[in-house]
């Protein structure tokens, strides 16, 4: 079976054509930039990389340039698209109506829509992945995989907030929690590599990218996770806040004469990293590498990077009563060794952490960091959404996997 992964951003498409028989990655890529100046997709088949600039003006003429080129003869992999036998999709945000994969028919995909007012950010783009790919594969099914439905099963008191309880019952305020498929992903992964059974583990999964998040997933199941009914809480990432004081929305909207969504966008693409930073980079290999060479502005912005990852590790340890494992996934987590050290040597030592710092200096493998005597082991496992997606849709489409809405 050769499944198509798509994942849609607000001006992306990312995608992925796997031949689910070995699991293997046939050809994948980015299309970058859709509805703006310099659009193009980026390709890469057989170990090569095509780059094609074009004018992209939506997400349906951007999808039809990839399977355009998926079917074409130099840069291709299928003789016809007939070849495809089903889509899957990231979803950002199922709500409580998702609690696991879907197949997505015509209802499913409206209330997907109905979504938005929750994730105005990914959803809409979500959903014109999902109508691109119905329109030009209308024999294939398509499935969505969503960021919450991992977090489905946290207990009341990690999701609700401390608000009238009205504001859940009418409008379903409460947390969600995102990256659910790579925190469910690598939980599941780091087990297989110990060569234990889930169930009897207790694991902190660190997911530090653009996007950052951290989850406390225990016997399986995520109990607790940093984001909440958005993905702009919990942890300082690249130009998102994390969490902060809610009465500062308020303040900076009076102070600057400007609207709170106006505020909350600031929250969501001028703060963090690029905030802390006053505009230098939202990107962690430009902040590490100055960071290293002593610039005060870039070492703080680490600092409070790495700080606010460590408190909520030691949050979760307390919130499951101990920890067994600690996984450092994403981005950030899988390629910078130094944010695993400062980390693991300056906040967790308390908790029995040692890792051997020869061993945790290398980028984007999946490798046990701890020392034979560290009370936890920490582990990298780069993640890889796009292989659960397929892997749901796979099951979904033969009828494997019981869809619980
Ligand atoms: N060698 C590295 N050292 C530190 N950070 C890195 C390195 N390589 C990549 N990153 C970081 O990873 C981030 C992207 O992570 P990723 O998981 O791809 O994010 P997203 O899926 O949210 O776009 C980049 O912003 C960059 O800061
Ligand atoms: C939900 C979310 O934050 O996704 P990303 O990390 O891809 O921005
Ligand atoms: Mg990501």
């Amino acid at each position: 079976m050769k499944v198509l992964v798509i994942n849609s951003g607000s001006s992306s498409i990312k995608y992925q054509l796997l031949n689910m028989e070995d699991e293997s990655v046939l050809a994948k890529g980015l299309v970058e930039r859709i509805g703006i100046d310099g659009s193009r997709i980026v390709h890469k088949v057989n170990g090569e990389k095509h780059v094609i600039e074009k004018e992209i003006k939506d997400h349906e003429i951007g999808l039809k340039l990839v399977l355009d080129i998926l079917v074409s003869k130099d840069k291709g992999v299928l003789n016809s698209l007939n070849e495809i036998d089903a889509c899957g999709h990231r979803i950002v945000h199922g709500g409580e109506r998702f609690k696991t994969s879907v197949r997505i028919d015509k209802n499913k995909l409206s209330d997907i829509e109905m979504l938005s007012f929750l994730a105005p950010l990914h959803n809409p783009a979500n959903a014109m992945g999902i109508k691109a790919a119905m329109e030009l594969l209308p024999e294939a099914p398509q499935v969505a995989v969503f960021d919450t439905s991992f977090h489905q099963t946290m207990p009341e008191k990690s999701y609700l907030y401390g608000l009238p309880y009205e504001y859940y019952e009418k409008y379903k305020v409460r947390r969600y929690g995102f990256h659910g498929t790579s925190h469910r992903y690598v939980s599941k992964r780091v087990a297989d590599i110990l060569g234990k059974n889930i169930e009897d583990l207790k694991i902190i999964t660190a997911h530090i990218g653009n996007g950052a998040s951290v989850a406390a997933v225990k016997e399986g199941k995520s109990i607790d996770t940093s984001m909440g009914f958005t993905p702009l809480a919990g942890l300082v990432m690249g130009t998102r806040s994390g969490d902060i004081d809610p009465a500062i929305v308020g303040f900076i909207a009076q102070e600057e004469g400007i609207t709170a969504k106006e505020v909350i966008n600031i929250l969501n693409k001028k703060s963090g990293m690029y905030g802390v930073t006053k505009g230098f980079s939202s990107d962690m290999r430009d902040i590490e590498d100055n960071a290293i060479e002593g610039e005060k502005v870039s070492r703080l912005a680490f600092d409070i990077y790495e700080y606010s990852i460590a408190k909520y590790i030691g949050g979760y340890a307390a919130a499951m009563n101990g920890v067994d494992v600690l996984v450092f996934t994403a981005g950030v987590g899988e390629n910078s060794p130094i944010l695993r050290e400062e980390i693991c040597e300056q906040y967790l030592g308390y908790l029995g952490v040692k890792i051997d710092k020869n061993i945790n200096d290398f980028k984007g493998e999946e490798k046990i960091i701890s020392t034979p005597d560290s009370k936890v082991t920490v582990v990298v496992v780069p993640t890889n959404e796009e292989l659960m997606i397929a892997r749901d849709t796979k099951e979904i489409v033969e009828n494997k996997l019981e869809e619980l809405n």
